[in-house]
């Protein structure tokens, strides 16, 4: 085993945290992960098990650290107990963690509805209903603040109390001594003294240090400041919807919103409308103006999933806002002048589409002004597999509120060996089925992988081997194999789409767009 493996592998076997009784003494806390600092081989995954345990300990729902950036004054989020996105930005005085930046007191916020001091915006960017805060000041040894540490919704729809402030004070004190051993401060160091430097860490969400990855990291970290429109193509769930948030977070709109508009998951009717809005009175029902995502994204980023569904018609009035930045809303005469960025995703042969002439060549190459092709996950080698895996065992035990299973060797092998057709998503399920069914302290036998059907054997495929449904000996395309397949999960789970792509292990947008393909309505 590798030195790095020897460590994240410790990291991934402390023991959980036990819920404290109230009292300031928090050595236990950090104690545990004192050791990791000097082995730092993996700061995000330290931070992130930091995070954890500190929300964990505080029983709060989610816990965010901010850190000043010298360079520009503000705070940025370093890293988040589940987040959505993978970096915030808040100036001096900005919201919750803004205030305890600017008076280096610490704020309790018991119902933050109504609070000029909150920063409301952060929830509807991540999606989040925060309903109490706790932030306190993080300072170096010598008094100086340089961060936050906040924890959010503390659990049972509790306040947080004056002893969780002085908690969390006693816990700040201790994160903030292990913060100044790693290479984060030394960066928040350097970065003062050559302020044109921006601090980095802008792909703390994504996992994956494997060399097809950082190609992809660095055409990111080029196109990202541009308003280059960005196509990210590459198989259903190798993560296309966070690599987009990857582009806008690392761009300049970073604090504006970013808007998803998902094409396979709306009937080709609506598709307009949700893109464009409407006019009061523009159809039967329509009794008021409604903005559409270009509106409700202005200066931030629209990001167009599964852009190959997009009907015809809508692709010559996407053409263009790319080409002038304007558009009418449906029903509407008005020309509307907008400043969004686009960013689109697709796992279909657009260039086929084009040829077919399915999807408009114009489009096509606007579009495709920076193309970033996301490797599968089989292809991502060993050791990105591992690190995604160690990271899914440690949120779902998390989520479950179970004991985080240790992984054997001959797990590992496994899945190292498995092609992985659903890519991260079918890996991240897997480990979730697992981690629930898991009986002792071993992750093992619980991995609802096929046996046979593995990368190494020479009857790899990406298909299971038994299609229950399909009479033995009659010759199907693969294409009648996979429809009926699907149909006959989706009959088995009464036709709940969330439930049949779970079991599919596909995203719900592929179900949604396949189910389209075989002319069957796209809602429920
Ligand atoms: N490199 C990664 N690190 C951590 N999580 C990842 C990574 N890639 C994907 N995931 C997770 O895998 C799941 C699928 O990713 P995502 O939805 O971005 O895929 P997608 O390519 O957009 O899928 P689809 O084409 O089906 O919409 C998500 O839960 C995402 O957070």
């Amino acid at each position: 085993m590798s030195p790095s493996c020897a460590s994240l592998r410790s990291r991934f076997e402390l023991p959980p945290l036990p819920v404290m009784a109230p009292s300031p003494d928090v050595s236990h806390v950090l104690l545990p992960l004192g050791g990791l600092v000097g082995r730092e081989v993996d700061l995000d995954a330290f931070l992130q098990t930091l995070m954890d345990r500190i929300a964990v300990t505080m029983q709060a729902d989610r816990g965010t650290l901010w850190l000043l950036d010298p360079a520009r004054g503000d705070l940025f989020s370093r890293a988040a107990h589940l987040p959505e996105v993978s970096q915030i930005r808040v100036k001096r005085g900005q919201g919750v963690a803004g205030s305890v930046a600017e008076s280096g007191e610490p704020v309790n916020m018991p119902d933050p509805r109504g609070e000029s001091r909150f920063y409301a915006d952060i929830d509807r960017m991540t999606g989040y209903r925060t309903t109490t805060i706790l932030a306190v000041p993080l300072r170096d040894a010598g008094g100086t603040l340089y961060g936050v540490l906040q924890v959010l919704n503390r659990r049972g729809g509790e306040r947080f109390t004056d002893d969780d402030v002085e908690r969390l004070m006693a816990i700040a004190a201790q994160v903030s001594q292990a913060l100044q051993s790693t290479s984060l401060y030394q960066e928040l160091q350097r970065a003062k003294e050559q302020p044109q430097a921006p601090v980095g860490y802008f792909f703390n969400r994504i996992i994956g240090e494997s060399e097809p990855l950082k190609v992809i990291y660095r055409l990111i970290q080029k196109a990202a400041p541009t308003d280059a429109t960005v196509l990210l193509r590459g198989e259903s769930g190798c993560g296309k919807e966070l690599f987009a948030r990857a582009v806008h977070v690392n761009g300049t709109r970073r604090d504006k919103p970013f808007v998803k508009v998902d094409c396979a998951a709306l009937p080709a009717t609506l598709i307009e409308n949700e893109l464009f809005g409407h006019e009061k009175g523009a159809f039967t029902g329509a009794d008021h103006r409604v903005p559409g995502k270009f509106e409700a994204a202005e200066s931030g980023t629209v990001f167009i999933d599964e852009i190959g569904e997009l009907p015809l018609p809508v692709q010559g009035k996407l053409l263009r806002v790319l080409q002038d930045r304007e558009f009418e809303r449906v029903g509407g005469t008005q020309t509307l002048k907008m400043d969004v960025r686009i960013v689109a995703a697709t796992n279909r042969d657009l260039a086929r589409m084009v040829a077919e002439g399915k999807f408009r060549e114009d489009l096509y190459y606007r579009i495709k002004v920076v193309e970033l092709v996301l490797p599968p996950l089989r292809e991502r080698g060993g050791e990105d597999i591992e690190r995604l895996t160690r990271h899914f065992i440690a949120s779902a035990a998390r989520r479950h509120r179970l004991r985080t299973p240790r992984l054997s060797a001959t797990a590992l092998e496994r899945l190292k060996r498995y092609r992985w057709p659903g890519n991260v998503r079918e890996l991240e399920n897997c480990i979730e089925s697992a981690v629930v069914l898991c009986e002792g302290e071993i992750l093992e036998e619980h991995l609802p992988l096929p046996k046979v059907v593995e990368a190494s054997s020479p009857l790899a495929s990406t298909e299971p081997r038994e299609l229950p449904g399909v009479e033995t000996g009659e010759l199907l395309p693969l294409a009648e194999v996979e429809k009926r397949h699907i149909l006959r999960v989706l009959d088995a789970v009464k036709g709940n789409r969330t439930a049949a792509a779970k079991a599919l292990q596909i995203g719900r947008n592929t179900l949604g767009r396949k189910l389209k393909e075989y002319g069957l309505s796209d809602e429920g």
